[in-house]
């Protein structure tokens, strides 16, 4: 029997979703189309009468961003958010800031979707020489966090996201969810990937072949013991979402830069 519903959210489309480059932990904020996208997701929310206790957010500003933008359209702004590195798109190492289909060219669209995709492997750490790495550890965002900086990540498989973001399940948001409370998590497609893996037993096979798009609610209706007690459902125009699946997807192609 349905005891709880949650709500998972990948955030609006953002500045680099655009230009098709691995964003990951750089902290691009929503595009214009981005913040339609999140303000209408609230409005859809709205409409279907749902109403929220909590969301939780990564520390991106684009989870952060499309979680405000929700509420506000909601009217829903009192509503707490609350922030953790944990909820943080997967590192993605020294593929941060690279083009997709310019990568899919070079390495082959199959190794595009193995980096892109796969449960277990990890792309090269970030270095030192790297553009975006002093950019991201010298945040002071990164000084709140629950572990050392020297331990956050370098780089992540989906394995690892997972890894890193289950204590912060099992230990703050589950208790909230028992308790009674409707929670939206506003984070990203590879934490609401490796959350959904986790809730649906998805094989690691077959998670491979689960892409979230931007902008969309995800609810998951939940037994006591927070298993699904039926299949996730993404709201809205279902022809817009299968659409908005294959536009994603469609990222890992090598076509030319620009098209
Ligand atoms: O850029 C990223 O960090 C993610 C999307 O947020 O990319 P992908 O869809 O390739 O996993």
């Amino acid at each position: 029997m349905s005891q709880h519903k949650l709500f998972l959210l990948r955030h609006g489309e953002g500045a680099w979703n655009k230009e098709n480059r691995f964003c990951s932990w750089v902290d691009q904020r929503l595009s214009e189309d981005g913040v339609k996208e999140a303000q209408e997701c609230g409005r859809l929310l709205k409409a279907q009468g749902y109403r929220f206790d909590l969301v939780y957010t990564s520390i991106l500003s684009r989870s952060v961003q499309t979680a405000w933008l929700v509420l506000e359209a909601m009217g829903q702004e009192w509503v707490p958010v609350v922030k953790s590195w944990r909820l943080n798109e997967r590192h993605y190492g020294a593929l941060i800031g690279l083009n997709r289909a310019e990568m899919a060219a070079i390495h082959g669209e199959e190794q595009v979707k193995v980096w892109r995709r796969s449960y277990d492997v990890t792309p090269p750490p970030i270095e030192e020489s790297h553009p975006y790495y002093f950019e991201i550890y010298n945040d002071r965002r990164y000084n709140t966090c629950d572990v050392p900086k020297e331990s956050l990540p370098r780089t992540e498989s989906l394995k690892e996201v997972l890894d890193r973001l289950l204590p912060y399940w099992h230990n703050v948001i589950v208790p909230e969810i028992k308790s009674g409370r409707t929670v939206l998590i506003s984070a990203h497609g590879n934490s609401c990937r490796a959350l959904l893996k986790h809730l649906e037993g998805i094989s690691d096979a077959d998670i491979a072949g689960v892409t979230l798009p931007t902008g969309i609610p995800v609810l998951l209706e939940l037994d006591a013991d927070l298993k699904p007690v039926k299949p996730r459902e993404l709201l809205g125009d279902q022809a817009k979402i299968q659409a908005a699946i294959k536009k994603v997807e469609d990222q890992g192609k090598a076509t030319p830069a620009g098209k």
